[in-house]
């Protein structure tokens, strides 16, 4: 099939690389030129395992990029894979998709065939029909529902394990309206569901799709922050958590994944996608109390983090090194990593902070310019008063003697990772 993908940046790069590789043939639209280059010339624009290779091996033969939204007249169905930020109230920001989307709808209006737009982005219930639709047929002159048609496929992946999470999902979620929308998407994803035989299929509503995307994440969220405040339930009894923990995923019910207690879920997703439904849901006088909650325990992870901290050592004019800035482990990332609140708050207490991570440190200097940092964990802990661990790289569960050479060996662990030993004062969050 021929594929036209709006939008190359985390999803639309892999999803355009991961089409291709399945048979397809697939075109990025993208306004910005660098990246369009980038794909041209067969290498990946974002870091993510085993993209590069499928984009050498496409780029130039089933996969191009072009800044030129004529290439989509060539192609069946069209993917909107555009940013949806939030704005500063939590709603979620449609700008992006709305100038896509005309973009789009503009293009369109040259288009003698019946064509599928399809909602790539998660966005809140109700946007594909009631913002997207309207502007495509606006700027198109064509009727959806008889010159073209709107769908919604919500995205599961998750950066570091983008491409597995893509070509082998647990599910694949398809909301249309019509018979002709429903049997063009499952002609895009027929090729990937032969080599995935294990994932479900769900065929929905649109709303559905939208709201599917939503509740996964939500879910998810609260369920990292249900662990937190049980984790920090048995911290006070002292009460192993990890025991505990371990225990409850044996249950199907529950499962064992996701249920990493510590300092909170950051990244660029969780906390905007959870903002959004949230004011969505007031917007239509419903106070979803649930996720009210799950929000409220994830922002107060790191003031915990700090109390104990103080518990061993006054972060006024101390040398606090704090060890991981990605949001997570994987990744290079830091949007929304819980590193930003801990260290703005160590910074308003008077500490000299000197920041380490594997791979995140220049990403993260463009938010704290002034920051110190260091190249390596040992020369952050090298003469720190108080070390803090806040993302869970495989490295830092490996520190050792390095801890020796702190001032004071005080170690706060945000993710429960260091093993415990004599020499250190160690207290885990939870
Ligand atoms: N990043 C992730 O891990 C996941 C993201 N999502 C959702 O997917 C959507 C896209 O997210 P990302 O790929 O992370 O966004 P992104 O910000 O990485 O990429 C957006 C791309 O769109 C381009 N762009 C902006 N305006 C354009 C226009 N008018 N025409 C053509 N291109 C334009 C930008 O240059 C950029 O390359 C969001 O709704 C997000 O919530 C869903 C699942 C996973
Ligand atoms: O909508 C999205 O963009 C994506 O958001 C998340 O993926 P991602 O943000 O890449 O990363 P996760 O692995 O889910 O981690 C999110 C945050 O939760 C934290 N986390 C995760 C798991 C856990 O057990 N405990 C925990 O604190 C991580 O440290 C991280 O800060 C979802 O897992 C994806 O399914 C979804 O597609």
């Amino acid at each position: 099939m021929e594929i036209s993908i709006i939008g190359s940046g985390y999803v639309g790069t892999t999803i355009a690389a991961c089409f291709a590789d399945v048979g397809h043939n697939v075109v990025n639209v993208d306004i910005d030129e660098e990246i369009v280059e980038t794909l041209n010339s067969g290498n990946s624009p974002i870091h993510e395992p085993s993209l590069d290779e499928r984009i050498e091996e496409h780029a130039g033969d089933r996969l191009r990029a072009t800044t030129d939204y004529d290439a989509i007249l060539d192609t069946d169905v069209t993917f909107l894979a555009l940013s949806t930020p939030s704005t500063d109230d939590g709603h979620i920001d449609l700008s992006v998709m709305e100038a896509g989307a005309k973009s789009l709808g503009a293009t369109l209006a040259e288009k003698d065939d019946y064509h599928l737009v399809v909602t790539k982005s998660t966005v809140v219930p109700t946007t594909t029909e009631e913002v997207i639709a309207p502007i495509l047929e606006e700027h198109s002159g064509k009727t959806v529902g008889e010159d073209f048609d709107v769908g919604m496929n919500p995205e599961f992946l998750r950066e570091g394990s983008a491409v597995d999470d893509f070509l082998d999902p647990d599910k694949v979620v398809l909301g249309s309206h019509t018979d002709r929308a429903a049997e063009r998407l499952r002609g895009v994803f027929d090729p990937l569901l032969e080599r995935a035989p294990d994932a479900s299929l769900v065929e929905t509503g649109i709303r559905e799709a939208e709201m599917i995307k939503y509740a996964n994440n939500a879910f998810l969220a609260a369920k990292i922050s249900l662990v937190n405040d049980l984790a920090n339930i048995c911290k006070e009894y002292e009460v192993d958590t990890d025991e505990v923990l371990d225990a409850i995923g044996l249950d199907s019910r529950i499962g064992s994944e996701f249920l990493g207690a510590g300092v909170g879920w950051g990244g660029s997703c969780f906390p905007k996608d959870v903002a959004a439904i949230v004011a969505a849901a007031r917007d239509v006088g419903y106070e979803p109390a649930m996720l009210d909650a799950a929000v409220e325990v994830n922002d107060n992870q790191p003031v915990r983090m700090l109390d104990i901290l103080r518990d061993h050592a006054d972060p006024d004019g101390a040398r606090i090194a704090v060890l991981g800035l990605a949001f997570k482990p994987g990744t290079d990332d830091v949007r929304n990593s819980r590193a930003i609140p801990l260290i703005d708050a160590l910074l308003d207490a008077g500490a000299d902070v000197v920041g380490y991570d594997p791979v995140a440190t220049e990403n993260f200097r463009d938010k704290f310019p002034d920051l110190d940092y260091a190249d390596s964990a040992e020369s952050a802990l090298d003469g720190a008063d108080a070390a803090l661990v806040v993302t869970d790289w495989d490295e830092f569960a490996a520190l050792d003697d390095e801890f020796d050479a702190m001032a004071d060996a005080v170690v706060v662990d945000g993710r429960n990772i260091v093993t415990r030993r004599e020499g250190i004062v160690y207290e885990s969050l939870v």
